[in-house]
């Protein structure tokens, strides 16, 4: 594995005439990552997919995917390495699973049994030789799923990928990244369903009108966001806290026995609780990455590049 990036995007401006789609955006990605691209509708999640698939080119700055300009004729190579999941997948109603996945691999340069085995990987075979115009909106999901990992590919592009799944095939889903990650995948996961991302995902980018307001892992984004973590302890009665004068110069007390506190002073806080001997118990919980995420979004400028 190279530390090459297989995505590199340096001062990427994407404009359509007045509208800035994306605003002076640079990031890499490297092999076996796993970034996560969250921001609200319109923010420039699927601009910044297409400028990586070639699809559009930037109205200023430079793409790189796996050595080439996306955009340019002599990217012909890396198409076959390159898997994207568009939001709001659809495929031909009348041909049945194995067939719309039998094109594909074609187009792609794969054989039948690889279609069947990908079939099979998103749990389909039973399915396979229906109508896709029978299948549910997660079976037609997961139909686009496998096409997308057709040739096991090196960067994949998901696109809002569990809309439609239910808990159990999100959670299929999540182990199918985790196990091309593991095996040198690079991923790019677009998403305003945050809730059980975070644990599949290395680094994170919050867009917002096409400004990247963020940009680093959960403990980076988290200390960006500098929200309170929540320490809930048992044992120790609302009243002894209230009272104790070195503890509440560092907390903020809420729901009788739960504590606030901000990162930098969470050791202090730990290490004035364990001096109570009757503390039966502490449960930190940090904030999560909706949580983080709402923050981020709520600190951002009003106004925008739109
Ligand atoms: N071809 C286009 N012509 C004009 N404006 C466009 C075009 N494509 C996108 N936009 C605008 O660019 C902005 C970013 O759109 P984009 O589709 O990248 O957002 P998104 O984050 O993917 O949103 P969503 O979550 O709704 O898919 C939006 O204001 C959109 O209207």
């Amino acid at each position: 594995m190279t530390n090459t990036p297989v995505v590199s995007m340096n001062q990427v401006t994407k404009s359509y005439g007045s509208l800035t789609a994306v605003n002076n955006l640079s990031c890499e990605l490297a092999p076996g990552e796993v970034l996560g691209l969250f921001g609200h509708n319109g923010a420039g999640k699927t601009t910044m997919m297409k400028l990586i698939l070639g699809i559009t080119s930037p109205t200023n700055g430079s793409v790189d995917v796996l050595g080439a300009k996306p955009d340019s004729k002599a990217a012909w190579h890396i198409r076959s390495q390159v898997g994207y999941l568009p939001e709001n997948v659809s495929f031909y109603e009348h041909l049945t699973g194995i067939e719309v996945l039998n094109y594909f691999a074609k187009l792609k340069g794969f054989n039948k049994q690889h279609a069947k085995d990908l079939i099979a990987q998103v749990g389909l075979t039973e399915a396979m030789n229906r109508a896709v115009k029978t299948y549910s909106k997660g079976m037609r999901q997961r139909l686009g799923l496998a096409q997308a990992f057709l040739g096991k590919p090196k960067l994949l592009l998901l696109d809002e990928p569990t809309v439609g799944l239910d808990p159990v095939a999100t959670t299929e889903f999540y182990q199918q990244v985790d196990n091309l990650k593991a095996h040198g995948t690079s991923i790019i996961l677009c998403s305003h369903v945050l809730p059980g991302v975070e644990r599949h995902i290395d680094r994170a980018i919050i867009l917002s009108k096409g400004q990247q307001l963020a940009c680093g892992n959960l403990a980076s984004l988290r200390a960006h966001a500098n929200l309170d973590i929540r320490i809930k302890t048992r044992g120790v009665s609302p009243s002894e806290l209230v009272n104790d004068s070195q503890l509440m110069t560092h907390v903020e007390l809420c729901h009788d026995t739960d504590l606030l506190v901000k990162d930098e002073n969470k050791m202090n806080v730990l290490r004035e609780l364990v001096k109570y001997r009757h503390l039966d118990d502490i449960h930190i919980e940090q904030p999560d990455l909706n949580q983080v995420y709402q923050q981020i979004l709520s600190q951002a400028p009003q106004k925008g590049s739109i």
